[in-house]
């Protein structure tokens, strides 16, 4: 993983060397707190101890019992689906991967209907078990499955903590349990269990995933100029505390768009803490140079853009053709032609002053993307440091949950209450 912040600098907000080099020194006090977390295997820091202490013998030993599925049906929400969805779609595989991280009736609904529910093999994922939206969407795939004459126990394994309801029910019936690693948020899991058994499930290389991660861990060093996630981190915290509360991720692969996705959890989840924090925009180029890069170059002066790519692609020849005024297509190839608008957009938002950031990888396979989710990690934790927040964990979301249940009668909870506190001025339609 490469990082190239040259387009930071001297843009509106923007950043200088001499910035850098002061904030260098206190990259270097922020990594020796994070090398002190990662040895004391702390709280959060574990997080980039998973490259090393992840065994994939335990991951495939899980999975065995199943050989040769169809698909595997992911049940998890936010970090417990993100990371095994960003790999899966990331890497071909003959097996497909089906995700279950939302509780629209229609989407489960039309999922469960098109699946050959005696050949997918379901992985329930939650740390806490009882997040609301996997054990109800776990509790209807098994409704499906008993429906559909299929005995849920031989097609369904668990990645969870070492107590709750997943874990009860694993025991209960006997039925391969993962355990999700100690002191790591989910968002902070995909190098772990919780990211890597759908990949094992669908035939993908764990151990190159492990190997760029461990790559990731040797690139760290004391000074943002000799680590790319830490030049990434440091020069959006630099930014960040500079005016830019929106960081635009747009990768130039549509295998990376989920990544995006992934990113924005992390991000978002991670770094906004009292009333601090950058705001994650999911792009996708070149799609969204005809959607988004509108704002992006032209309004308001309070973002980065990081503008991600594989320097390896495949070509897709582009026809000759006559069309008039596209015949300079003909003869390129699709490839060409995407990494012609990449340099483009970065060229167009540098001369508009708007700071961009571009992440290269050598290609999309399981090394490279073990490297990128380890610096983007390592990144958000630097960041979080420089921003003094408490990166690990996610108090805020806890208040939603709470109203929701008690909306549904599992509790009393204040917060159910403010929902009929709403302030009403409706304006109707016909
Ligand atoms: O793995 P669990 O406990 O089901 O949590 C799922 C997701 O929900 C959150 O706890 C937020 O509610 C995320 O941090 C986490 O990734």
């Amino acid at each position: 993983m490469n990082v190239d912040i040259g387009n930071a600098l001297g843009t509106t907000p923007g950043v200088t060397e001499a910035t850098l080099e002061r904030l260098d020194d206190r990259v270097a006090d922020a990594h020796e707190r994070i090398a002190d977390g990662m040895v004391n295997d702390e709280f959060g820091y574990a997080s980039l101890n998973l490259p090393e202490t992840t065994d994939p013998d335990a991951i495939r030993a899980a999975v065995a019992p199943f050989e040769d599925p169809e698909a595997v049906l992911t049940v998890g929400i936010g970090g417990s689906a993100l990371g095994a969805a960003t790999l899966a779609d990331a890497l071909d595989s003959d097996v497909d991967a089906y995700f279950l991280d939302n509780v629209d009736p229609d989407h489960v609904d039309a999922l469960l209907a098109s699946l050959p529910l005696d050949d997918v093999v379901v992985n329930v994922v939650s740390r806490s078990g009882t997040t609301a939206e996997t054990l109800a969407n776990f509790l209807v795939v098994r409704e499906a499955m008993a429906d559909a004459g299929v005995d849920w126990t031989e097609r369904t394994f668990v990645t969870t903590g070492e107590s709750g309801n997943l874990r009860r029910l694993a025991e209960a019936h006997a039925l391969p349990a993962l355990d999700v690693p100690e002191g790591v948020p989910g968002r902070f899991s995909v190098l772990s269990t919780v990211g890597l058994a759908v990949a094992a499930l669908q035939g993908h290389d764990v151990e190159a995933v492990l190997a760029g991660g461990r790559d990731g861990m040797d690139a760290l060093s004391g000074s943002l100029f000799e680590s790319p996630a830490y030049a990434y981190g440091a020069t959006t915290y630099a930014l960040a505390e500079r005016g830019a509360r929106t960081n635009a991720f747009m990768p130039y692969a549509e295998s990376l768009e989920t990544f995006a996705e992934w990113f924005a959890q992390l991000w978002a989840e991670s770094l906004g803490k009292d009333g601090l924090g950058q705001t994650p925009a999911r792009a996708l180029g070149a799609t969204d140079q005809h959607s988004q890069l509108q704002l992006y170059r032209a309004g308001p002066p309070d973002k980065l853009v990081t503008l991600l790519r594989p320097t390896e692609r495949s070509t897709s020849t582009i026809p000759e053709t006559d069309l008039d005024g596209l015949a300079y297509l003909g003869g390129s190839s699709l490839g060409d032609l995407l990494d012609a608008e990449f340099d483009a957009t970065e060229a167009s938002l540098a001369a508009a002053g708007v700071p961009n950031v571009r992440i290269e990888i050598d290609r999309v396979d399981e090394r490279a993307l073990g490297e990128l989710l380890f610096g983007m990690e390592a990144a958000c934790v630097l960041y979080g440091e420089l921003a003094s927040v408490s990166t690990f964990t996610q108090p805020a979301v806890e208040w939603g949950k709470n109203a929701a249940r008690g909306l549904l009668g599992g509790g009393a909870f204040p917060e159910a209450d403010a929902v009929d506190d709403k302030r009403e001025l409706r304006i109707e339609g016909r």
